[in-house]
């Protein structure tokens, strides 16, 4: 169990390294005051995942280190039920002339190992790490996966209770991480208790439980993962359109400055009737229907298709199809992105429309909407498949 109850942290930031000098010898302030993280709560019981989501520089590496212990919080408590480990950034605790063996001895010994409980676990720690005859070699002489397979290595076999894990996963190659991911799901289902830093926000719905959303050190939502990545999407696309405009356009049916806004979104079957039920590999229409209440001009019209987990399924826009879209006043207008075999897996789906210009919804987003229409795809009368994509393989037998 990790127990958090109202830690602050303030750092103090000085314009040059010699100000600090200064402040100390003259007495004198010379430095200004930045809240990192403030008054911040949270529980995360045995067995379950906290994600932590915000914007760069929200304060979540540092409550990963007021967790751990690297940073002391100036007020409130940290209550861990048993030791603490993780990974955080890459190579901290590590000395990179010494070798990757002698790294696994100083850095359990750090995490509280004894050295008998280090020779115990010492082959297991190496061959998690897949490293072979480098293990012998230097740090200095790894590169960032390696240093990654090393420090996660030594922090998931030092027996904790709680575990943290910081965007230094995301260094490992796919297979690793996959490794790193099934040893973490492991560890939470023996009753190990974990927060988790991510910027993917897949990875963030798949693994946790509850989430936070941070913004400049205070969390503002809490939830379930989804509601909380819902916001985060919502807090981005806040910040670039007016106040106003957010206050007007912040409501049930999505968030934006609505200058255009996603009227319907409707599924059209191969015969071109309205459907919520979709055939796996047959055509398919998703089509968008659009209201000017401004004129505008180079807009791009986004899909993401989720499945019942709510993970992202398939997403696309108009700007990746090179087409621009033109809005006038008062005038409607569909959009249709049409499958020639629609190759979802049978199963439950929802689908997030979003209009924006550029690249992406946080250059400036014109209206988002969240699950604006649901649908499921079910299997034909094509040979029965399982998985969440069609693929169609042809099947030798024999070389045949
Ligand atoms: N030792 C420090 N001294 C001064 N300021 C610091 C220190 N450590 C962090 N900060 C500041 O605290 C804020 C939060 O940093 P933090 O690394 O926790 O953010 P983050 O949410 O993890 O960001 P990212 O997503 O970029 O990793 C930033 O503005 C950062 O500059």
């Amino acid at each position: 169990m990790i127990s958090v109850q109202n830690i602050s942290k303030t750092f103090k930031l000085y314009r040059k390294p010699s100000e600090r000098l200064k402040e100390i010898i003259f007495r004198q302030c010379r430095h200004k005051k930045f809240d990192a993280v403030k008054n911040l709560s949270f529980t995360v019981p045995g067995g379950q995942t906290l994600g932590l989501i915000g914007e760069n520089g929200a304060g979540k590496s540092t409550v990963l280190k007021l967790l751990t212990g690297i940073l002391i919080p100036d007020t409130g408590t940290v209550h861990i039920s048993g030791k603490i480990t993780g990974l955080l950034e890459l190579g901290t605790g590590f000395n990179h002339e010494f070798s990757g063996i002698d790294n696994i001895i100083h850095n359990a010994t750090y995490l509280g190992l004894s050295r008998s409980e280090i020779n115990r676990k010492l082959d297991e720690i190496i061959s998690f790490t897949e490293l072979g005859d480098f293990i012998h070699e230097p740090l200095k002489t790894y590169s960032s996966g390696m240093i990654m397979r090393l420090a996660f290595s030594v922090a998931i076999h030092a027996e904790p209770q709680a575990f943290v894990v910081d965007e230094a996963l995301s260094v490992g190659d796919a297979y690793f991480q996959q490794k790193c991911m099934q040893k973490i799901r492991e560890f939470k289902a023996g009753g190990g208790s974990i927060v988790f830093v991510s910027h993917d926000m897949n990875a963030v719905k798949v693994l946790c439980d509850k989430a936070i959303l941070l913004d400049r050190g205070t969390a503002i939502e809490y939830g379930e993962p989804e509601t909380i990545i819902n916001a985060y999407n919502c807090h981005i696309a806040r910040r670039s359109v007016s106040n106003d405009d957010v206050r007007a356009g912040r409501s049930l049916n999505g968030y934006g400055s609505r200058q255009v806004l996603i009227e319907s979104v409707t599924l059209k079957d191969e015969h071109q009737n309205e459907t919520k039920i979709l055939i796996s590999g047959k055509p398919a229409d998703i089509v968008i229907t659009l209201k000017g209440q401004a004129s505008m001009e180079d807009l791009t019209l986004g899909i993401v298709i989720r499945d019942r987990f709510g993970q992202d399924v398939y997403g696309t826009n108009s700007h990746y199809l090179k087409k621009k879209i033109d809005v006038q006043q008062g005038r409607t207008m569909d959009i249709v992105y049409s499958f020639d075999q629609f190759n979802l897996g049978p199963g439950k789906y929802s689908i997030t429309a979003a209009i924006h210009t550029g690249a992406s919804h946080v250059d400036q987003c014109v209206h988002w909407v969240d699950g604006c229409a649901v649908f499921e795809t079910v299997l034909g009368d094509e040979p029965f498949f399982a998985g969440l994509i069609r693929l169609t393989p042809k099947l030798h037998v024999n070389g045949d």
